[in-house]
Protein backbone atom coordinates (compact mmCIF):
# COMPACT_ATOMS: atom_id res chain seq x y z
CA UNK A 1 0.00 0.00 0.00
CA UNK A 2 1.22 3.45 -0.64
CA UNK A 3 2.91 5.63 1.78
CA UNK A 4 0.49 8.04 3.48
CA UNK A 5 1.23 11.47 5.23
CA UNK A 6 1.03 12.30 8.83
CA UNK A 7 -2.35 11.26 10.03
CA UNK A 8 -2.50 14.69 11.90
CA UNK A 9 -1.06 16.70 8.65
CA UNK A 10 -4.39 15.59 6.61
CA UNK A 11 -7.32 18.29 6.06
CA UNK A 12 -10.08 16.44 7.27
CA UNK A 13 -8.07 15.74 11.09
CA UNK A 14 -7.53 19.49 11.01
CA UNK A 15 -11.06 20.00 10.35
CA UNK A 16 -12.11 17.35 12.99
CA UNK A 17 -9.94 18.65 15.43
CA UNK A 18 -11.30 22.53 14.83
CA UNK A 19 -15.19 20.47 14.88
CA UNK A 20 -14.52 18.99 18.36
CA UNK A 21 -13.27 22.53 19.65
CA UNK A 22 -15.97 24.77 18.25
CA UNK A 23 -18.45 22.00 17.98
CA UNK A 24 -18.36 19.89 20.93
CA UNK A 25 -21.25 21.70 22.92
CA UNK A 26 -23.75 21.23 20.11
CA UNK A 27 -23.43 17.62 20.00
CA UNK A 28 -25.42 16.82 23.30
CA UNK A 29 -27.46 13.84 23.09
CA UNK A 30 -30.58 14.93 24.55
CA UNK A 31 -29.99 18.22 22.03
CA UNK A 32 -29.41 16.60 19.44
CA UNK A 33 -32.80 13.83 19.69
CA UNK A 34 -34.76 17.29 20.31
CA UNK A 35 -33.88 18.93 17.17
CA UNK A 36 -34.58 15.73 15.12
CA UNK A 37 -37.19 13.26 15.30
CA UNK A 38 -36.34 10.94 12.78
CA UNK A 39 -31.98 10.68 14.47
CA UNK A 40 -33.32 6.93 15.09
CA UNK A 41 -34.03 6.56 11.14
CA UNK A 42 -31.06 8.20 9.83
CA UNK A 43 -28.54 7.14 12.23
CA UNK A 44 -29.30 3.57 12.58
CA UNK A 45 -28.56 0.55 9.70
CA UNK A 46 -30.72 -2.71 9.37
CA UNK A 47 -29.20 -5.13 6.59
CA UNK A 48 -31.35 -8.43 6.43
CA UNK A 49 -29.62 -11.81 6.22
CA UNK A 50 -30.71 -14.15 4.00
CA UNK A 51 -32.50 -16.63 6.88
CA UNK A 52 -31.78 -15.55 10.16
CA UNK A 53 -33.18 -11.73 10.50
CA UNK A 54 -32.60 -7.89 10.53
CA UNK A 55 -28.70 -7.22 11.65
CA UNK A 56 -29.71 -3.48 13.72
CA UNK A 57 -26.84 -1.09 14.00
CA UNK A 58 -28.28 1.71 16.39
CA UNK A 59 -25.22 4.68 16.31
CA UNK A 60 -27.70 7.85 17.30
CA UNK A 61 -26.81 7.52 20.82
CA UNK A 62 -23.38 9.00 19.46
CA UNK A 63 -21.67 12.56 19.81
CA UNK A 64 -22.13 12.60 15.89
CA UNK A 65 -24.54 15.14 13.58
CA UNK A 66 -24.14 15.06 10.14
CA UNK A 67 -21.58 17.43 9.50
CA UNK A 68 -19.12 15.37 12.02
CA UNK A 69 -20.14 11.73 10.15
CA UNK A 70 -19.16 13.71 6.99
CA UNK A 71 -15.68 14.92 8.08
CA UNK A 72 -15.13 11.46 9.42
CA UNK A 73 -15.98 9.82 6.56
CA UNK A 74 -13.54 12.61 4.48
CA UNK A 75 -11.11 11.46 6.75
CA UNK A 76 -11.62 7.75 5.45
CA UNK A 77 -11.23 8.65 2.15
CA UNK A 78 -8.00 10.69 2.64
CA UNK A 79 -6.84 7.86 4.07
CA UNK A 80 -7.40 5.88 0.88
CA UNK A 81 -9.76 3.25 3.05
CA UNK A 82 -11.50 1.35 -0.15
CA UNK A 83 -8.49 1.01 -1.96
CA UNK A 84 -6.89 -0.71 0.94
CA UNK A 85 -10.01 -2.44 1.31
CA UNK A 86 -9.19 -3.71 -2.02
CA UNK A 87 -5.61 -4.46 -0.91
CA UNK A 88 -6.23 -6.75 1.45
CA UNK A 89 -9.50 -8.67 -0.31
CA UNK A 90 -6.79 -8.92 -3.45
CA UNK A 91 -4.58 -10.57 -1.25
CA UNK A 92 -1.49 -8.22 -1.32
CA UNK A 93 1.13 -8.21 1.27
CA UNK A 94 -0.23 -5.60 3.13
CA UNK A 95 1.18 -7.12 6.66
CA UNK A 96 4.78 -5.96 5.44
CA UNK A 97 6.92 -6.81 8.39
CA UNK A 98 5.72 -10.38 7.96
CA UNK A 99 5.89 -10.03 4.49
CA UNK A 100 2.37 -11.69 3.98
CA UNK A 101 -0.94 -11.52 2.35
CA UNK A 102 -3.98 -11.06 5.40
CA UNK A 103 -6.97 -12.95 3.88
CA UNK A 104 -8.79 -14.84 6.55
CA UNK A 105 -11.44 -13.95 4.11
CA UNK A 106 -10.75 -16.67 1.98
CA UNK A 107 -11.46 -18.84 4.68
CA UNK A 108 -15.22 -17.70 4.90
CA UNK A 109 -14.91 -16.75 0.45
CA UNK A 110 -18.33 -18.10 -0.72
CA UNK A 111 -18.33 -16.04 -3.73
CA UNK A 112 -16.94 -19.55 -6.14
CA UNK A 113 -14.56 -16.59 -6.98
CA UNK A 114 -10.57 -17.79 -6.87
CA UNK A 115 -8.30 -15.74 -4.34
CA UNK A 116 -4.80 -15.76 -5.24
CA UNK A 117 -1.98 -15.56 -3.31
CA UNK A 118 1.96 -16.03 -4.88
CA UNK A 119 0.94 -16.42 -8.18
CA UNK A 120 -2.02 -19.32 -6.64
CA UNK A 121 -5.70 -19.66 -6.29
CA UNK A 122 -5.59 -20.95 -2.47
CA UNK A 123 -9.38 -21.41 -3.04
CA UNK A 124 -9.14 -25.10 -3.43
CA UNK A 125 -6.37 -25.90 -0.63
CA UNK A 126 -9.41 -24.00 1.65
CA UNK A 127 -12.31 -26.18 0.29
CA UNK A 128 -9.93 -29.35 1.17
CA UNK A 129 -9.17 -28.65 4.36
CA UNK A 130 -12.25 -27.84 5.20
CA UNK A 131 -13.40 -31.19 3.73
CA UNK A 132 -11.29 -33.23 5.68
CA UNK A 133 -12.37 -30.60 8.64
CA UNK A 134 -15.86 -32.19 7.97
CA UNK A 135 -15.23 -35.74 7.42
CA UNK A 136 -13.15 -35.94 10.39
CA UNK A 137 -15.76 -33.94 12.33
CA UNK A 138 -18.56 -36.44 11.09
CA UNK A 139 -16.34 -39.73 11.31
CA UNK A 140 -16.01 -38.05 15.45
CA UNK A 141 -19.68 -36.99 16.12
CA UNK A 142 -21.15 -40.71 14.27
CA UNK A 143 -19.16 -42.48 17.10
CA UNK A 144 -17.35 -43.68 13.63
CA UNK A 145 -13.99 -42.94 15.09
CA UNK A 146 -13.19 -45.25 18.21
CA UNK A 147 -9.91 -44.65 20.84
CA UNK A 148 -7.42 -47.08 21.77
CA UNK A 149 -9.89 -49.22 23.57
CA UNK A 150 -13.15 -49.01 21.07
CA UNK A 151 -14.76 -46.72 22.52
CA UNK A 152 -15.99 -43.36 20.81
CA UNK A 153 -15.04 -39.99 21.56
CA UNK A 154 -16.92 -38.09 24.16
CA UNK A 155 -14.45 -35.25 24.88
CA UNK A 156 -12.90 -32.69 23.56
CA UNK A 157 -9.76 -31.10 24.82
CA UNK A 158 -8.17 -27.80 22.94
CA UNK A 159 -4.57 -27.17 23.84
CA UNK A 160 -4.10 -23.70 22.48
CA UNK A 161 -3.48 -20.06 23.65
CA UNK A 162 -4.42 -16.08 21.86
CA UNK A 163 -5.87 -17.13 18.68
CA UNK A 164 -5.59 -21.23 18.82
CA UNK A 165 -8.16 -20.80 21.80
CA UNK A 166 -9.94 -17.53 22.52
CA UNK A 167 -11.91 -17.47 19.19
CA UNK A 168 -12.76 -21.44 19.65
CA UNK A 169 -13.68 -20.79 23.22
CA UNK A 170 -16.04 -17.70 22.54
CA UNK A 171 -17.74 -18.80 19.65
CA UNK A 172 -18.25 -22.69 21.10
CA UNK A 173 -19.83 -21.12 24.73
CA UNK A 174 -21.71 -18.29 22.09
CA UNK A 175 -23.39 -21.51 20.35
CA UNK A 176 -23.69 -23.64 23.03
CA UNK A 177 -27.10 -24.30 22.41
CA UNK A 178 -26.23 -25.99 18.87
CA UNK A 179 -23.31 -28.43 20.82
CA UNK A 180 -24.32 -32.10 19.62
CA UNK A 181 -22.95 -33.70 22.05
CA UNK A 182 -19.40 -33.89 22.93
CA UNK A 183 -18.31 -32.24 26.04
CA UNK A 184 -15.71 -29.28 24.87
CA UNK A 185 -12.72 -28.53 27.17
CA UNK A 186 -10.05 -25.66 26.60
CA UNK A 187 -6.47 -25.57 28.08
CA UNK A 188 -4.51 -22.51 26.98
CA UNK A 189 -2.26 -21.49 30.47
CA UNK A 190 1.09 -23.15 30.97
CA UNK A 191 -0.20 -22.81 34.67
CA UNK A 192 -0.44 -26.44 35.40
CA UNK A 193 -3.55 -25.77 36.87
CA UNK A 194 -5.35 -25.34 33.71
CA UNK A 195 -4.53 -28.90 32.22
CA UNK A 196 -4.47 -30.74 35.57
CA UNK A 197 -8.55 -29.27 35.82
CA UNK A 198 -9.34 -30.57 32.41
CA UNK A 199 -7.33 -34.25 32.80
CA UNK A 200 -9.19 -34.85 36.33
CA UNK A 201 -12.83 -35.02 33.92
CA UNK A 202 -11.64 -36.83 31.14
CA UNK A 203 -11.18 -40.51 30.49
CA UNK A 204 -8.27 -41.35 28.61
CA UNK A 205 -9.95 -43.94 26.24
CA UNK A 206 -12.39 -41.30 25.08
CA UNK A 207 -10.67 -37.97 24.87
CA UNK A 208 -9.67 -36.45 21.89
CA UNK A 209 -6.94 -33.90 22.29
CA UNK A 210 -6.80 -31.08 19.62
CA UNK A 211 -2.89 -29.27 19.53
CA UNK A 212 -4.07 -26.05 18.18
CA UNK A 213 -0.52 -23.79 17.30
CA UNK A 214 -0.10 -22.15 14.18
CA UNK A 215 3.85 -22.15 14.67
CA UNK A 216 4.00 -24.97 16.99
CA UNK A 217 6.22 -23.38 18.80
CA UNK A 218 4.34 -21.50 21.18
CA UNK A 219 5.94 -22.87 24.82
CA UNK A 220 2.51 -23.24 26.78
CA UNK A 221 0.88 -25.42 23.95
CA UNK A 222 4.13 -27.22 23.62
CA UNK A 223 4.29 -27.96 26.94
CA UNK A 224 1.01 -28.85 27.60
CA UNK A 225 0.53 -30.71 24.94
CA UNK A 226 3.73 -32.89 25.67
CA UNK A 227 1.98 -32.83 29.60
CA UNK A 228 -0.96 -34.31 28.14
CA UNK A 229 0.79 -36.84 26.19
CA UNK A 230 2.62 -37.70 28.90
CA UNK A 231 -0.41 -38.44 31.08
CA UNK A 232 -2.42 -40.46 28.34
CA UNK A 233 0.62 -42.75 27.72
CA UNK A 234 0.53 -44.02 31.12
CA UNK A 235 -2.95 -45.54 30.36
CA UNK A 236 -2.70 -46.57 26.78
CA UNK A 237 0.45 -47.39 27.11
CA UNK A 238 1.34 -48.26 23.10
CA UNK A 239 2.74 -45.16 21.09
CA UNK A 240 0.36 -46.06 18.65
CA UNK A 241 -2.41 -45.18 20.45
CA UNK A 242 -1.70 -41.73 19.77
CA UNK A 243 -2.87 -41.72 16.61
CA UNK A 244 -6.69 -41.89 17.50
CA UNK A 245 -6.55 -39.33 20.33
CA UNK A 246 -4.41 -36.36 19.46
CA UNK A 247 -4.54 -34.70 15.97
CA UNK A 248 -2.58 -31.08 15.08
CA UNK A 249 -4.07 -27.60 13.63
CA UNK A 250 -0.82 -25.68 12.20
CA UNK A 251 1.21 -24.33 9.63
CA UNK A 252 4.12 -26.53 10.51
CA UNK A 253 3.96 -29.96 9.44
CA UNK A 254 7.64 -30.75 10.32
CA UNK A 255 6.96 -29.54 14.03
CA UNK A 256 3.61 -31.59 13.94
CA UNK A 257 5.98 -34.49 13.07
CA UNK A 258 8.35 -33.89 15.64
CA UNK A 259 6.03 -33.79 17.91
CA UNK A 260 4.87 -37.76 16.86
CA UNK A 261 1.56 -36.69 15.45
CA UNK A 262 0.47 -38.25 12.37
CA UNK A 263 0.71 -35.97 9.71
CA UNK A 264 -3.23 -37.49 8.36
CA UNK A 265 -4.24 -35.71 11.71
CA UNK A 266 -2.98 -32.85 10.58
CA UNK A 267 -5.55 -29.62 9.90
CA UNK A 268 -3.92 -27.33 8.05
CA UNK A 269 -3.80 -23.63 7.24
CA UNK A 270 -1.15 -20.44 6.36
CA UNK A 271 0.77 -18.19 6.77
CA UNK A 272 -1.65 -15.57 5.49
CA UNK A 273 -4.02 -16.52 8.45
CA UNK A 274 -3.18 -14.55 11.76
CA UNK A 275 -3.80 -15.93 14.48
CA UNK A 276 -6.18 -14.03 16.22
CA UNK A 277 -8.09 -14.04 12.96
CA UNK A 278 -8.16 -17.75 12.66
CA UNK A 279 -11.13 -19.28 13.98
CA UNK A 280 -12.59 -19.46 10.71
CA UNK A 281 -9.52 -21.98 9.63
CA UNK A 282 -8.53 -25.34 10.94
CA UNK A 283 -8.53 -23.46 14.69
CA UNK A 284 -12.08 -23.91 14.19
CA UNK A 285 -12.53 -27.86 14.57
CA UNK A 286 -13.39 -27.64 17.64
CA UNK A 287 -15.71 -25.20 16.33
CA UNK A 288 -16.81 -28.00 13.84
CA UNK A 289 -17.27 -30.83 17.48
CA UNK A 290 -18.83 -28.60 18.99
CA UNK A 291 -21.20 -27.53 16.76
CA UNK A 292 -21.22 -29.96 13.90
CA UNK A 293 -19.58 -28.93 10.19
CA UNK A 294 -23.21 -27.46 8.88
CA UNK A 295 -23.30 -25.03 11.63
CA UNK A 296 -19.50 -24.08 11.42
CA UNK A 297 -20.56 -23.49 7.78
CA UNK A 298 -23.28 -21.12 8.93
CA UNK A 299 -20.73 -19.38 11.17
CA UNK A 300 -18.25 -18.99 7.61
CA UNK A 301 -21.18 -17.80 5.32
CA UNK A 302 -22.00 -14.93 8.02
CA UNK A 303 -18.61 -13.76 7.79
CA UNK A 304 -18.85 -14.02 4.43
CA UNK A 305 -22.70 -12.11 4.18
CA UNK A 306 -20.55 -9.41 6.24
CA UNK A 307 -17.78 -9.44 4.14
CA UNK A 308 -19.51 -8.33 1.12
CA UNK A 309 -21.17 -5.81 3.57
CA UNK A 310 -18.03 -4.11 4.18
CA UNK A 311 -16.72 -4.52 0.60
CA UNK A 312 -19.68 -2.62 -1.22
CA UNK A 313 -22.20 -0.88 0.65
CA UNK A 314 -21.20 2.63 0.73
CA UNK A 315 -18.61 4.52 3.38
CA UNK A 316 -21.66 5.87 4.22
CA UNK A 317 -23.75 2.61 4.97
CA UNK A 318 -21.64 0.97 5.88
CA UNK A 319 -21.47 -0.20 9.51
CA UNK A 320 -17.76 -1.35 10.47
CA UNK A 321 -16.63 1.88 8.95
CA UNK A 322 -19.02 3.68 10.80
CA UNK A 323 -18.31 1.81 13.99
CA UNK A 324 -14.75 2.66 13.10
CA UNK A 325 -14.49 6.41 12.56
CA UNK A 326 -16.69 7.09 15.68
CA UNK A 327 -14.14 5.27 17.89
CA UNK A 328 -11.02 7.20 15.99
CA UNK A 329 -13.42 10.45 16.81
CA UNK A 330 -13.71 9.64 20.67
CA UNK A 331 -9.96 7.82 21.06
CA UNK A 332 -8.29 10.56 19.07
CA UNK A 333 -10.54 13.63 19.23
CA UNK A 334 -12.65 13.29 22.12
CA UNK A 335 -10.02 11.64 24.16
CA UNK A 336 -11.47 8.00 24.92
CA UNK A 337 -8.62 5.30 26.34
CA UNK A 338 -11.21 2.24 26.35
CA UNK A 339 -14.08 0.57 24.07
CA UNK A 340 -16.38 -1.65 25.79
CA UNK A 341 -18.24 -4.86 24.56
CA UNK A 342 -21.26 -5.33 26.73
CA UNK A 343 -23.38 -8.54 25.34
CA UNK A 344 -26.88 -8.55 27.17
CA UNK A 345 -26.12 -12.41 26.33
CA UNK A 346 -24.62 -14.84 28.79
CA UNK A 347 -23.54 -17.18 26.57
CA UNK A 348 -21.48 -14.38 24.81
CA UNK A 349 -19.72 -13.89 28.30
CA UNK A 350 -15.94 -14.43 26.14
CA UNK A 351 -16.90 -12.12 23.14
CA UNK A 352 -15.04 -8.87 24.64
CA UNK A 353 -12.02 -11.47 25.40
CA UNK A 354 -12.13 -12.51 22.32
CA UNK A 355 -11.62 -9.18 21.24
CA UNK A 356 -8.93 -8.08 23.59
CA UNK A 357 -6.61 -9.79 21.31
CA UNK A 358 -8.70 -9.30 18.20
CA UNK A 359 -8.22 -5.39 18.65
CA UNK A 360 -5.51 -4.86 21.00
CA UNK A 361 -2.91 -6.98 19.66
CA UNK A 362 -4.02 -5.90 15.94
CA UNK A 363 -3.65 -2.30 16.90
CA UNK A 364 -1.68 -1.53 20.21
CA UNK A 365 0.71 -0.18 17.82
CA UNK A 366 3.10 3.11 18.40
CA UNK A 367 5.06 2.96 15.08
CA UNK A 368 3.89 4.00 11.51
CA UNK A 369 3.72 1.60 8.87
CA UNK A 370 6.40 3.92 7.93
CA UNK A 371 8.21 3.73 10.57
CA UNK A 372 7.66 7.14 12.24
CA UNK A 373 6.32 7.07 15.86
CA UNK A 374 2.77 8.01 15.89
CA UNK A 375 1.99 11.67 17.25
CA UNK A 376 -2.01 10.64 18.03
CA UNK A 377 -3.62 7.73 19.82
CA UNK A 378 -4.18 3.91 18.63
CA UNK A 379 -5.85 1.53 19.42
CA UNK A 380 -8.35 1.47 22.44
CA UNK A 381 -7.98 -0.97 25.52
CA UNK A 382 -11.26 -3.35 24.64
CA UNK A 383 -12.51 -4.85 27.91
CA UNK A 384 -16.58 -6.15 29.16
CA UNK A 385 -18.83 -8.66 30.60
CA UNK A 386 -22.11 -9.40 29.86
CA UNK A 387 -25.09 -7.81 30.53
CA UNK A 388 -27.21 -7.40 33.69
CA UNK A 389 -24.06 -8.30 35.22
CA UNK A 390 -22.17 -5.88 34.14
CA UNK A 391 -24.14 -2.99 36.24
CA UNK A 392 -23.57 -4.69 39.38
CA UNK A 393 -20.00 -3.90 38.98
CA UNK A 394 -18.63 -1.21 36.72
CA UNK A 395 -21.37 1.02 35.38
CA UNK A 396 -21.30 3.12 38.15
CA UNK A 397 -18.07 4.03 36.58
CA UNK A 398 -19.87 4.65 33.43
CA UNK A 399 -22.52 6.50 34.78
CA UNK A 400 -20.90 8.65 37.14
CA UNK A 401 -17.37 8.45 36.64
CA UNK A 402 -14.74 11.37 34.62
CA UNK A 403 -13.86 9.11 31.98
CA UNK A 404 -15.56 8.66 28.84
CA UNK A 405 -16.52 5.24 27.93
CA UNK A 406 -17.98 4.46 24.83
CA UNK A 407 -19.96 1.21 24.53
CA UNK A 408 -21.27 -1.19 22.06
CA UNK A 409 -24.23 -2.59 23.86
CA UNK A 410 -25.58 -6.11 22.13
CA UNK A 411 -29.00 -8.02 22.34
CA UNK A 412 -31.03 -10.81 20.71
CA UNK A 413 -34.39 -10.37 20.50
CA UNK A 414 -35.22 -14.27 21.18
CA UNK A 415 -33.68 -15.99 23.90
CA UNK A 416 -31.86 -19.42 23.22
CA UNK A 417 -33.55 -20.59 26.94
CA UNK A 418 -37.03 -18.78 26.98
CA UNK A 419 -37.17 -20.37 30.54
CA UNK A 420 -40.21 -19.08 33.14
CA UNK A 421 -42.39 -17.96 29.87
CA UNK A 422 -39.84 -15.55 28.75
CA UNK A 423 -40.15 -12.83 31.82
CA UNK A 424 -36.09 -13.30 32.40
CA UNK A 425 -35.27 -12.17 28.78
CA UNK A 426 -38.21 -9.98 28.97
CA UNK A 427 -36.12 -8.22 31.89
CA UNK A 428 -32.62 -8.83 30.54
CA UNK A 429 -33.71 -6.81 27.51
CA UNK A 430 -35.33 -4.30 29.64
CA UNK A 431 -32.06 -3.66 31.43
CA UNK A 432 -30.51 -3.29 27.43
CA UNK A 433 -32.85 -0.49 26.53
CA UNK A 434 -33.02 1.38 29.86
CA UNK A 435 -29.31 1.23 30.09
CA UNK A 436 -28.07 3.52 26.97
CA UNK A 437 -31.47 5.29 27.69
CA UNK A 438 -30.33 6.36 30.94
CA UNK A 439 -26.54 7.11 30.02
CA UNK A 440 -27.78 9.34 27.58
CA UNK A 441 -30.46 11.39 29.25
CA UNK A 442 -28.99 11.16 32.76
CA UNK A 443 -30.67 12.63 35.44
CA UNK A 444 -30.83 16.72 36.53
CA UNK A 445 -30.37 17.97 39.44
CA UNK A 446 -33.91 18.99 39.49
CA UNK A 447 -35.23 15.41 38.63
CA UNK A 448 -33.20 14.22 41.45
CA UNK A 449 -34.25 16.40 44.48
CA UNK A 450 -37.90 16.31 43.03
CA UNK A 451 -37.69 12.35 43.77
CA UNK A 452 -36.06 12.74 47.09
CA UNK A 453 -38.47 14.97 48.61
CA UNK A 454 -41.46 12.61 47.25
CA UNK A 455 -39.28 9.80 49.36
CA UNK A 456 -40.30 12.47 52.54
CA UNK A 457 -36.71 13.21 53.03
CA UNK A 458 -35.76 16.26 54.91
CA UNK A 459 -34.29 19.36 53.28
CA UNK A 460 -31.11 19.05 54.98
CA UNK A 461 -30.25 15.05 54.13
CA UNK A 462 -31.20 16.03 50.73
CA UNK A 463 -28.66 19.04 50.31
CA UNK A 464 -26.05 16.53 51.10
CA UNK A 465 -27.14 13.43 49.27
CA UNK A 466 -28.10 15.34 46.18
CA UNK A 467 -25.10 16.21 44.30
CA UNK A 468 -24.41 12.28 44.84
CA UNK A 469 -27.95 11.93 42.75
CA UNK A 470 -27.15 13.67 39.85
CA UNK A 471 -26.36 11.87 36.53
CA UNK A 472 -24.80 13.99 34.08
CA UNK A 473 -25.77 11.94 31.29
CA UNK A 474 -24.59 12.21 27.73
CA UNK A 475 -22.59 9.33 27.34
CA UNK A 476 -22.23 7.54 23.64
CA UNK A 477 -22.99 4.10 22.94
CA UNK A 478 -23.86 2.01 20.16
CA UNK A 479 -26.74 -0.51 20.45
CA UNK A 480 -26.72 -3.64 18.40
CA UNK A 481 -29.50 -5.98 18.07
CA UNK A 482 -30.21 -9.08 16.51
CA UNK A 483 -33.44 -11.68 15.89
CA UNK A 484 -30.98 -14.53 17.61
CA UNK A 485 -27.56 -15.18 18.32
CA UNK A 486 -27.02 -18.21 15.19
CA UNK A 487 -23.99 -19.03 14.18
CA UNK A 488 -24.64 -17.17 11.00
CA UNK A 489 -24.99 -14.25 12.59
CA UNK A 490 -22.11 -14.53 15.05
CA UNK A 491 -20.28 -15.16 12.13
CA UNK A 492 -21.54 -11.46 10.63
CA UNK A 493 -20.82 -9.54 13.96
CA UNK A 494 -17.46 -11.31 14.64
CA UNK A 495 -16.37 -9.78 11.08
CA UNK A 496 -18.16 -6.68 11.26
CA UNK A 497 -15.63 -6.29 14.23
CA UNK A 498 -12.52 -7.70 12.24
CA UNK A 499 -13.48 -4.86 9.74
CA UNK A 500 -13.72 -2.33 12.00
CA UNK A 501 -10.04 -2.99 13.42
CA UNK A 502 -9.00 -3.13 9.26
CA UNK A 503 -10.57 0.16 9.16
CA UNK A 504 -9.07 2.10 12.10
CA UNK A 505 -5.40 0.30 11.20
CA UNK A 506 -5.85 1.99 8.44
CA UNK A 507 -6.63 5.80 9.62
CA UNK A 508 -3.56 5.26 12.11
CA UNK A 509 -1.54 3.72 9.14
CA UNK A 510 -0.07 1.17 11.51
CA UNK A 511 -0.02 -2.84 10.63
CA UNK A 512 -2.80 -3.92 12.61
CA UNK A 513 -1.19 -8.24 11.53
CA UNK A 514 1.71 -8.13 13.24
CA UNK A 515 2.33 -8.78 16.89
CA UNK A 516 5.94 -7.91 17.60
CA UNK A 517 4.37 -6.88 20.89
CA UNK A 518 4.63 -10.14 22.22
CA UNK A 519 8.46 -11.28 21.56
CA UNK A 520 10.42 -9.15 24.15
CA UNK A 521 8.79 -10.70 27.13
CA UNK A 522 9.26 -14.11 25.89
CA UNK A 523 13.05 -13.76 24.85
CA UNK A 524 13.36 -12.13 28.99
CA UNK A 525 11.31 -15.65 29.93
CA UNK A 526 13.76 -17.36 28.24
CA UNK A 527 16.44 -16.18 30.33
CA UNK A 528 14.96 -16.33 33.81
CA UNK A 529 13.93 -19.96 33.53
CA UNK A 530 17.18 -21.61 33.74
CA UNK A 531 17.95 -19.33 36.89
CA UNK A 532 14.84 -20.94 38.70
CA UNK A 533 16.42 -24.17 38.59
CA UNK A 534 18.60 -24.40 41.61
CA UNK A 535 18.48 -22.04 45.17
CA UNK A 536 21.65 -19.99 44.52
CA UNK A 537 20.85 -16.42 44.41
CA UNK A 538 21.09 -14.36 41.59
CA UNK A 539 22.79 -10.43 40.69
CA UNK A 540 22.01 -10.20 36.79
CA UNK A 541 18.99 -7.86 36.49
CA UNK A 542 17.66 -4.57 37.99
CA UNK A 543 17.14 -5.00 42.00
CA UNK A 544 13.74 -5.55 41.60
CA UNK A 545 13.69 -8.80 38.95
CA UNK A 546 16.63 -10.05 41.24
CA UNK A 547 14.75 -9.52 44.29
CA UNK A 548 11.73 -11.34 43.28
CA UNK A 549 13.80 -14.04 42.20
CA UNK A 550 15.62 -14.48 45.04
CA UNK A 551 12.22 -13.76 47.42
CA UNK A 552 11.30 -17.17 45.20
CA UNK A 553 14.15 -18.99 45.33
CA UNK A 554 13.96 -18.48 49.36
CA UNK A 555 10.68 -19.72 49.69
CA UNK A 556 10.56 -23.04 47.50
O1 LIG B 1 -1.08 -20.33 17.39
P1 LIG B 1 0.30 -20.12 17.95
O2 LIG B 1 1.36 -20.05 16.91
O3 LIG B 1 0.59 -21.12 19.04
O4 LIG B 1 0.30 -18.66 18.63
C1 LIG B 1 -0.57 -18.44 19.72
C2 LIG B 1 -0.65 -16.96 20.00
O5 LIG B 1 0.62 -16.42 20.37
C3 LIG B 1 0.69 -15.04 19.97
O6 LIG B 1 0.87 -14.27 21.09
C4 LIG B 1 1.84 -14.84 18.99
O7 LIG B 1 3.02 -15.31 19.63
C5 LIG B 1 -0.64 -14.73 19.29
O8 LIG B 1 -0.53 -13.81 18.26
C6 LIG B 1 -1.09 -16.09 18.82
O9 LIG B 1 -2.46 -16.15 18.58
Amino acid sequence: MDPRPSLTSEAAWLELKEYFKSNLDNLKLKDLFAKDPQRFQKFSIKIDTPNDGDILVDYSKNWADDELMAKLFRLAKERKLESARSAMFAGEKINFTEDRAVLHVALRNRSGKPVIVNGKNVMPDVDAVLTHMKEFTNSILSGHWKGFSGKQITDVVNIGIGGSDLGPLMVTEALKSYNKGLKMHFVSNIDGTHLAEVLMKVDPSSVLFIIASKTFTTQETITNATSAKKWFLEYAKNPAAVAKHFVALSTNEVKVKEFGIDPANMFGFWDWVGGRYSLWSAIGLSICLSLGYDNFQQLLEGAHFMDNHFQTAPLEKNIPVILALLGVWYSNMCGAETHALLPYDQYMHRFAAYFQQGDMESNGKYVTRSGQVVDYSTGPIVWGEPGTNGQHAFYQLIHQGTRLIPADFIATVQSHNPINGGIHHNILLANFLAQTEALMMGKTEEVAKLELEKSGMDADSIKKILPHKVFKGNKPTNSIVVKKMTPFVLGALIAMYEHKIFTQGIIWDINSYDQWGVELGKQLAKVIEPELNDNKPVSTHDSSTNGLINFIKANR
